[in-house]
């Protein structure tokens, strides 16, 4: 990447963080790839998720400006992370096949790989490699870049030279190039998608294969591939979840979800209880309760129960969160990340304040609580709940028997 001399000067102001997709794809352009330029206005200083400008976008197209952060793997080893220019620099002049490795190849694909390549000088096997993290069970960058290494050893001869070349990829994006434009990029006089000559008995093979055997894999697959479905397999995570609960102070929330995390976490699901009374002890410790303060109380909220959720636990969350646009976010946040169930507690404020377990409701009558919700602060009623639970109708049993059957078509459909 050719970076200008005084590359953080007098950059746009305006600012925007990239997804790792668009991450993904800037590197991939300005390494000389295929063009990509960011939606929305221009100039605008692109930046990673730590702030960090590392290109800008105006009327010119788009330059870069710091290198990227790279992390650790071996798709991320400089030797194999080369730029589209570097290689197609390297391979001038040569007949250059490109095979692109995006999946552990089966038998019969390695078994056709030398005719799809057969004549050609120089191979460069392509591995994407996205930021995102594979889907459950699917290999990821890391394997494939071993698989590959494997399938450039048995393929190389002296009158073949063959590469293992890393393309930051993204996982799925509608701006994402076509290979064969990526591939004559990096040079390529022809390019294979291996896992298109894959047989039609593997492919179907490929589907059927809940079960893993260690027989059947083998069987499959060559060695190296197999070593690595079974490691993808083995670490694949159940996507998780956010359960948010909603309602006026005593509807229920904490007693419902209470019991309910305490079931999912003797069913083996690993369950973290993020109770709105707790969560002012510890994370949200001097907030108060003007709109400002609850909305900052519920991001952050949404914030841990969607890191949870993005590491395949459930996290089950109940404070007040009164306000639409804050559960709103929150839902944003969750879905990007898992299964998302909002739960309106929906106990009449009369039973709430018949409850009153800790004498607000008394206090606030009196004026000596200022704006308590549902008396002297508003409480928004959701209009897109997936589940209604009235607790003077229902009781606690039956309620978390609701939560958790709507949980469980959510996590299985
Ligand atoms: N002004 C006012 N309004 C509402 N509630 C009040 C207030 N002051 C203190 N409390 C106690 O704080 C608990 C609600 O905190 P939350 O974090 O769930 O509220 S919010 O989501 O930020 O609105 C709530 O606990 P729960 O009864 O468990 O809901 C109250 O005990
Ligand atoms: N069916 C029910 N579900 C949940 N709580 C109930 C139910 N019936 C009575 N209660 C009582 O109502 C109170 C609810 O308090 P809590 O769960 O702390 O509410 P919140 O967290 O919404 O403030 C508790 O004292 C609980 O025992």
């Amino acid at each position: 990447m050719n970076l200008p001399a005084h590359p953080t000067k007098n950059l746009p102001a305006r600012t925007r963080v990239l997804t790792a997709d668009e991450l993904d794809l800037l590197e991939l352009a300005l390494s000389g790839g295929p063009a990509w330029s960011p939606e929305g206005p221009t100039p605008v200083t692109l930046t990673d998720a730590e702030n960090t400008p590392l290109a800008v976008a105006d009327d010119d197209g788009v330059r870069a400006v710091k290198p990227f952060a790279r992390a650790a793997g071996p798709h991320w080893d400089p030797a194999l992370r080369r730029g589209a220019d570097d290689v197609r620099a390297e391979v001038r002049g040569a007949d250059v096949a490109a095979v692109v490795v995006a999946e552990a190849p089966t038998r019969s694909e390695v078994t056709v790989l030398p005719a799809l390549t057969s004549g050609a000088d120089r191979v460069l096997l392509l591995v994407p490699a996205s930021r995102r993290a594979p889907a459950a069970g699917a290999v990821g960058a890391p394997g494939l870049v071993r698989v590959a290494a494997d399938l450039a050893d048995g393929l190389r001869t002296d009158a073949t030279r063959v590469d293992v070349v890393v393309v930051p990829w993204p996982a799925s994006s509608p701006a994402r190039p076509g290979w064969a434009d990526v591939a004559a990029r990096y040079g390529a006089t022809r390019s294979v998608v291996l896992a298109e000559h894959r047989d039609q008995a593997d492919r179907e093979r490929v589907g059927d294969l809940g079960s893993l055997w260690a027989d059947e894999v083998a069987d499959l697959y060559p060695e190296p591939s197999a070593r690595e479905v079974v490691r993808a397999a083995r670490t694949a995570r159940r996507s998780g979840a956010v359960v948010f609960f909603t309602g006026l102070s005593g509807s229920g929330k904490s007693t419902v979800a209470r019991a309910l995390a305490a079931e999912l976490d003797d069913e083996g699901l690993h369950t973290t209880l993020l109770d709105g009374d707790e969560v002012r002890h510890h994370l949200s410790k001097g907030l108060g309760f003007d709109k400002e303060s609850r909305e900052l109380n519920v991001e952050r909220i949404g914030y841990v129960a969607s890191l949870v959720a993005s590491h395949g636990g459930v996290a089950v969350a109940a404070p007040i969160a009164p306000f639409a646009s804050g559960r709103a976010r929150v839902r944003e946040h969750a879905e990007a990340a898992g299964t998302f169930l909002l739960v309106h507690v929906s106990t009449p404020l009369e039973v709430c304040e018949a409850r009153d377990r800790k004498g607000l409701y008394a206090k606030a009558r009196r004026g000596e609580i200022p704006e308590f919700t549902g008396i002297s602060s508003p409480y928004e009623v959701p209009t897109d709940a997936d589940l209604v639970i009235d607790t003077s109708q229902v009781d606690v049993a039956d309620a978390v028997a609701q939560v958790r059957a709507a949980l469980v078509a959510r996590l299985d459909g």
